[in-house]
């Protein structure tokens, strides 16, 4: 990266970490631009969280090149920690502090002082609904309250980047999509954010994504393209034996995956087969469907296009 490309705020090559033989990340380019959010989408044990912890300069990569904001990490870690903010997967709170002394301990530890730290302080108490709940123990607090908390003190030191790894998973729907908002209105004021999640619909929300399958990428860009450019079409049958007519499709030439939501098979057809519908109702095994018809796809499909995920 050259200093003209300050639209980047990371920029990764190469990256791999091995841990003894097992590559948990395996060959990983990234670039990703300032003022957007992008996401890591991939199941537990992918490789999501060691990813980051390279970008954040917390772990060393055994190979290949990072560059965060400019700085070369890990070698500039140190002065990364002020510009950039990590809100882990366990939140990283003190549970026998209360909310107040946790957010003074991470002031003090971002360096801030004197009527700054104040002034910070009771922006962050007041914009993530915290100020009722100063003098409670982080350890007494929901789900939600702790998420709060957690993404206050991460943006306490008003980082220029965000790395929030699976923010969402301990907290209910409400609270998800209370926090999503929150992320909009960070990118809003000209933070960029990266973010690792396994649900479908939080990745729709990024403005990026990288599907990630065992350490490696298996694809990336805006969720719409994706599905624009998943080399599948996507059709849905109704009817009796939907186990048995999957069984079948997933022998058959042509057919991506097969899976069944609720009263409904979701079928993914290579774009070769030019028309899909036509195709499936010509198959002996869906004689008895009740409705066989084309639908728009989804991110799901694009993860189990780009993934070894259709024929689990
Ligand atoms: N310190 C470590 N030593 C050995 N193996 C590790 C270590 N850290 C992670 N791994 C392994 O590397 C793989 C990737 O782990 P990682 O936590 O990055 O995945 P993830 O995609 O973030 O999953 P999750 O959503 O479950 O956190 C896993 O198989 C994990 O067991």
């Amino acid at each position: 990266m050259t200093a003209a490309d300050t639209d980047i705020v990371v920029h990764a090559e190469g990256l791999v970490k091995k841990f003894k033989d097992f590559r948990a990340v395996d060959g990983l380019d990234l670039t990703i631009e300032r003022g957007m959010i992008y996401g890591f989408l991939g199941p537990n044990g992918c490789g999501k969280t060691t990813a980051m912890r390279m970008l954040t300069g917390l772990l060393t990569p055994t190979e290949g090149s990072v560059e965060v904001l400019g700085l070369s990490v890990p070698k500039d870690a140190e002065a990364l920690k002020y510009k950039i903010g990590y809100m882990t997967q366990a939140f990283s709170l003190y549970g026998d502090l209360t909310v107040l002394e946790n957010l003074r301990f991470m002031a003090t530890i971002y360096g801030l002082s004197g009527a700054r730290r104040k002034q910070r302080i009771n922006e962050v108490m007041d914009r993530y609904e915290l100020s009722d709940l100063q003098n409670r123990f982080a350890g007494r607090m929901s789900g939600g309250q702790r998420q709060r908390l957690a993404l206050a003190t991460a943006v306490l030191h008003e980082p220029q980047l965000l790395f929030l790894d699976e923010p969402t998973s301990a907290v209910d729907p409400e609270s998800r999509r209370h926090f999503w908002e929150q992320l909009f209105d960070l990118i809003e004021g000209g933070t960029s954010i990266v973010v690792t999640t396994h649900f479908m619909d939080e990745a729709e929300r990024c403005h990026k994504i990288a599907i990630l399958e065992a350490g490696q990428k298996r694809a990336d860009g805006a969720p719409k393209d994706l599905m624009a450019e998943m080399g599948a079409n996507v059709v849905e049958i109704e009817g009796p034996n939907l186990r048995d007519i999957r069984r079948h499709l997933l022998d058959t030439e042509g057919i991506v995956a097969a899976a069944q939501l609720g009263a409904r098979l979701r079928v993914l057809v290579e774009t070769g087969i030019a028309d899909p519908e036509a195709f499936l109702k010509a198959r002996p095994e869906t004689d008895g469907a009740t409705l066989i018809e084309r639908v728009r796809p989804n991110l799901e499909d694009v993860f189990v296009t780009a993934t070894g995920e259709g024929r689990q």
